[in-house]
């Protein structure tokens, strides 16, 4: 038996996965709450991702009819970017600042600039850091806390901060490492040089965690702590990773050729590459993956936090919501949205507000208004999909995750918008299963594609093909989408 976790932005998912009967056998999940200020500021204190596992952990565990005593290894997926300043002592410093944390762009901005642009960016990272990256982060606590900085004494992503409270070792992998803005991506190392830009007063070598191979253990889960969680002694914890890496190998999407698509809070479009990836557009970040090779990936910010905010405004529960889709047409009778609530990484447009354009009297009923967010978040994902160019086009079918998935109505749109079949793994949370995908390979069960072959089982109810008529049409209502977003944003 092996268990996966995703610390995800919204909540924290749990599964339990049987290896002898290749199934997920126990789910369970219990959220977070986001700490919301001005300027962009984002923030979850890491102790609730504590309590929320915990919750998650046991809920699973009973929903599976299995003991805790069952589970022979963990895999931990997490929230990419977030920065975990940490003391001397492994204490939480300041909350920890998230991925959709905006306040922090002026620092990127200067970063990129003192690397030398974006030119200078790929030649020392192989990728060009974006707002919401862990290196402006640290600046930023530079500037803005420097009696906070000046205590920091080790710097973890949200996954490595869960590997360290099981464990107790401060280690990270290529996967997530990829997204700090302060790691080499194609050489899969630390970059002192950038780090010593950012925070030329920390030691990388003390306050960077050590990093290890994707197909390592962190380590094993401490022995209070198993006897807490009622575990058996020395059960093992897998290097986990990134939620995208990890929700890649949830989704079978370890090998060139296939996309996997998330609808979390973030919208998210991967694909594997056995080589590191110069795109075009620097919006297409060369991640490594959480177990070989890279994962070229686009994301935007205004996913489901874009489509949730409109949802409530109207008091509708996710029922009724996905109801409301479909009693919109195609085009919401030329409501536009630019769903940037948050600002947005993909258009790069950090400091963006959200704009509702086209409306009349007859088009701003909640059908109308609750289309026109999805289709507005949904069009944002088909400009990243552009943005992948070949990455993506080889691809003939998109493995839909993360909780827009359960929609049947937002799955037939994906499928329209982006002309491509659309089909869901029955595990939606992804990345949580592929969690305990990957913690099977560290304990050696079997080679990945295997593991995955057993594992990732497709909902073949949930296949959307596209639709002619509607492909066309979408055709020309992204097209104004474009429109308005050169004419608002250039
Ligand atoms: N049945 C559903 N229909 C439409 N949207 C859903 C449904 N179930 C979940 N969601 C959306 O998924 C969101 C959570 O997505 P999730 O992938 O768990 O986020 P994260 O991993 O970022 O925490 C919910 O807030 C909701 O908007
Ligand atoms: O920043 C990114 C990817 O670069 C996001 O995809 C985060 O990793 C958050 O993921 P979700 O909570 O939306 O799954």
């Amino acid at each position: 038996m092996y268990l996966g976790v995703d610390c995800g932005t919204q909540s924290t998912k749990v599964v339990v996965v049987d290896l002898a009967r290749g199934a997920t056998i126990g789910e369970a999940s219990r959220p977070h709450r986001m700490i919301e200020g001005a300027r962009g500021r984002r923030e979850q204190d890491p102790a609730q991702w504590i309590e929320a596992f915990i919750g998650a952990f046991h809920a699973a565990i009973a929903s599976a009819g299995v003991s805790a005593g069952d589970i022979r290894g963990i895999g931990v997926s997490g929230q990419q970017h977030g920065m975990v300043a940490l003391d001397a002592r492994d204490q939480v410093l300041y909350p920890a600042k998230l991925w959709c944390d905006t306040e922090t762009h002026a620092h990127n901005q200067a970063l990129i600039g003192a690397l030398g642009g974006e030119e200078g960016c790929l030649a020392r990272l192989g990728l060009v850091p974006q707002t919401g990256y862990t290196a402006s982060k640290v600046a930023w606590l530079r500037e803005h806390h420097r009696d906070i900085y000046d205590r920091v004494d080790g710097v973890l992503l949200p996954h490595d901060y869960l590997n360290l409270w099981l464990t107790g070792e401060r280690v990270s992998e290529a996967g997530d490492a990829s997204g700090t803005g302060y790691f080499d991506s194609r050489s899969r190392r630390w970059s002192p040089e950038v780090w010593q830009w950012i925070a030329p007063e920390l030691d990388p070598a003390r306050v960077l965690p050590r990093l290890i191979d994707s197909r390592d253990t962190a380590g094993q889960v401490r022995p209070v702590l198993a006897r807490e969680l009622g575990l058996s002694p020395g059960v093992a914890v897998a290097s986990g990773g990134g939620d995208n890496m990890l929700g890649a190998i949830g989704t079978g999407n370890i090998v060139p050729g296939k996309v996997t698509m998330s609808l979390g809070t973030s919208g998210t479009v991967c694909a594997h590459s056995d080589h590191p990836v110069l795109a075009d557009s620097a919006m297409v970040a060369n991640f490594c993956a959480s177990h070989a090779g890279w994962l070229p990936l686009v994301c935007t910010m205004n996913t489901t936090s874009a489509t949730n905010r409109v949802r409530e405004l109207f008091g509708l529960d996710l029922a009724g919501f996905n109801q409301a889709l479909v009693q919109a047409p195609v085009g919401a009778d030329g409501v536009t949205v630019l769903p940037f609530f948050n600002g947005e990484r993909v258009p790069s447009l950090p400091e963006a507000s959200a704009s509702f354009l086209g409306l009349t009297s007859r088009n701003t009923s909640p059908a109308h208004l609750c289309r026109a967010v999805v289709e507005g978040a949904t069009f944002c994902l088909r400009y990243g999909l552009d943005l992948m160019g070949p990455l993506a086009d080889q691809a003939r079918q998109i493995r839909l995750i993360g909780g827009g998935a359960h929609s049947a109505a937002w799955r037939q749109m994906v499928a329209d918008i982006t002309a491509t079949e659309v089909v869901c793994p029955r595990v939606t949370d992804a990345a949580a299963l592929g969690g305990a995908i990957q913690a099977a390979w560290c304990a050696r069960e079997g080679e990945l594609d295997e593991l995955c072959q057993a594992l990732v089982q497709l909902d073949e109810g949930s296949r959307a093909e596209p639709d002619a008529g509607r492909v066309k049409r979408y055709g020309e209502v992204y097209l104004g989408w474009l429109v308005a977003l050169d004419r608002l944003h250039g």
